[in-house]
């Protein structure tokens, strides 16, 4: 089954401002144009009514961008009608923003300002610098995240900068607050060098319960992120990797049970090995997989080469026991799962043919997969992408949420790999057996049962693993 799903925020809607001269508008006919022309109609709203005629806004749902200028142009011909304007849902959306401040209580007389701020403030000011662990009971800090970019890594987009990297960021903040309650905030530094990050980070620390790197290119990713763990004692998580890690490594127990295959025996190519490939692959290993096999532009990655990027050396260090050699297409043969975070159409049909039997195909590059599913439907006993509008949806937003908000509430000292592989079992749990099927693996991000499922399992491993700092009430 493939499936393009041009509603909501998925496809790209339009409203068409429409000026209709006299009392009615032949809708037949312009339903038919607009579908015709691969457009679907999904409201029609009337703005105005006057003696002469009408105006009118019909929202358009189409696939491609490219669709739309035919379908105005033939509205345009239609006797009677004059488009009048049109406009871009997704950014009337982006206007001014996707989320503001919003104060818990109003100041409402003298009495009220005096507490909240001076002089009253000054008595927690002072309770806090007696004992800084207040400032997780006595400010925004148990419950809001730092979502920080250089805006060189974002999406599939690359390095866009830290203004255009704001968006992606925004939108991770709502994610965060609409899945988990947790308060985000988008920080898009004007600076790529990695001292430069860490000393900014540190130094807006105290505000933040958690961090969250996001969308920061390899190699340099690896070592931020290791140098602020070493050095701030709040979690601090790069999405790319780690996010992704636990979402695809819940996806593949899913799919293994489908495939009628074991964690520690199938064979797996990671292609991309990026920042999502490097922790794909680790957290697959800590799980017990056995042979892994790391392909990136050079080919499969061999113990005993030099690689341009040193974590690329690093990497065939520890992967590719059997010192397979070759292309990807020569490394899939036989193996049983392919998992795509490189870029989009690197991967064949053909290619696929030639895996083992059942093979599981996860190509979630964005906003281009691998391979799109629909290619290797009859072949592949799994396929997924990291896209919304196919089955399957393999995305670090089934992970994050839950992940801070369990992370918070037990105010860990960091998030390490029992709390990541506990997320990753606890998603993959959310779909009972019995409701499994070859597409569907993965719960949506709709299923409110996925952030409880983690936060539950995460504190857990956060306690046994002794890095949480508080014991939340339920499991005292
Ligand atoms: N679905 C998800 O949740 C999710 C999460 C993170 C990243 N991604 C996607 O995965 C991709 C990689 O993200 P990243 O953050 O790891 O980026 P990255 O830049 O750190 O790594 C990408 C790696 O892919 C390699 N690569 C590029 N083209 C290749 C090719 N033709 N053949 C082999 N290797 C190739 C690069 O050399 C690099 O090592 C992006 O498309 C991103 O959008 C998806
Ligand atoms: O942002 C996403 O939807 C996924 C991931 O973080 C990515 O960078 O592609
Ligand atoms: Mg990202």
């Amino acid at each position: 089954m493939t499936q393009r799903n041009n509603k909501g925020l998925g496809g790209k809607s339009v409203i068409i401002r429409l000026e209709i001269v006299g009392d009615r508008m032949n809708f037949g006919l312009v339903a038919n144009i607009v579908s015709s022309l691969g457009g679907d109609i999904i409201a029609i709203d009337t703005i105005h009514i006057g003696n002469e005629g009408s105006v009118r806004d019909m929202t358009v749902n189409v696939v491609d961008a490219s669709d739309i200028a035919p379908i105005l142009d033939a509205i345009g011909k239609i006797p009677g009608i004059r488009v009048v304007n049109t406009s871009d849902r997704t950014f009337l959306l982006h206007l001014g923003g996707k989320i503001e401040v919003t104060p818990k209580v109003t100041i409402q007389n003298r009495d009220d300002l005096s507490r909240v701020y001076t002089p009253d403030v000054a008595r927690v000011c002072a309770a806090i610098r007696e004992d800084a662990d207040k400032a997780f009971s006595l400010t925004i800090k148990r419950n809001t995240v730092a979502v920080v970019s250089d805006g060189t890594a974002v999406l599939g987009l690359g390095d866009i900068g830290p203004r255009a990297a704001m968006p992606v960021m925004e939108g991770k903040a709502m994610l965060f607050k609409q899945f988990a309650g947790v308060d985000a905030f988008p920080v898009c530094l004007e600076t790529t060098d990695a001292d430069e990050i860490v000393r900014t980070i540190k130094a807006i620390s105290p505000a933040f319960g958690g961090i969250n790197l996001e969308d920061i290119s390899s190699p340099r990713c690896f070592e931020i992120e290791e140098r602020l763990r070493e050095e701030l004692d709040i979690p601090v998580f790069h999405d790319d990797q780690h996010g992704t890690a636990v979402v695809t490594y819940a996806g593949l127990i899913n799919a293994l049970k489908i495939a009628g295959k074991s964690l520690s025996d199938v064979t797996i190519v990671v292609c991309g090995i990026g920042a999502a490939g490097v922790a794909i692959s680790k957290i697959l290993l800590s799980a017990g997989v056995k042979e892994l096999i790391g392909v990136d532009k050079e080919g499969i990655l061999v113990q005993g080469e030099t690689y341009s990027n040193s974590v690329k050396t690093a990497y065939a260090e520890y992967t590719n026991p059997n010192r397979r050699t070759g292309s990807l297409s020569d490394a899939l043969v036989g193996t049983d799962v392919f998992i795509g975070v490189s870029a989009g159409g690197m991967l064949t049909r053909d290619m696929v043919a030639k895996m083992a039997p059942n093979p599981i195909v996860f190509a979630m590059a964005n906003p281009s997969p691998e391979i799109l599913p629909g290619e290797i439907d009859d072949i592949a006993a799994v396929a997924a992408t990291g896209r919304s509008d196919y089955p399957n949806q393999i995305n670090n937003v089934l992970c994050f949420p839950g992940m801070f908000r369990a992370a918070l509430d037990c105010r860990a000292a960091e998030i390490n790999e029992e709390m990541k592989l506990a997320a990753a079992e606890a998603i993959a749990s959310v779909i009972p057996d019995d409701k499994l099927s070859k597409y569907d693996i993965i719960p949506s991000v709709f299923d409110q049962s996925v952030v409880e499922r983690i936060r539950e399992r995460v504190v857990r491993a956060a306690i046994a693993s002794g890095v949480a700092r508080r014991i939340p009430k339920e499991y005292r």
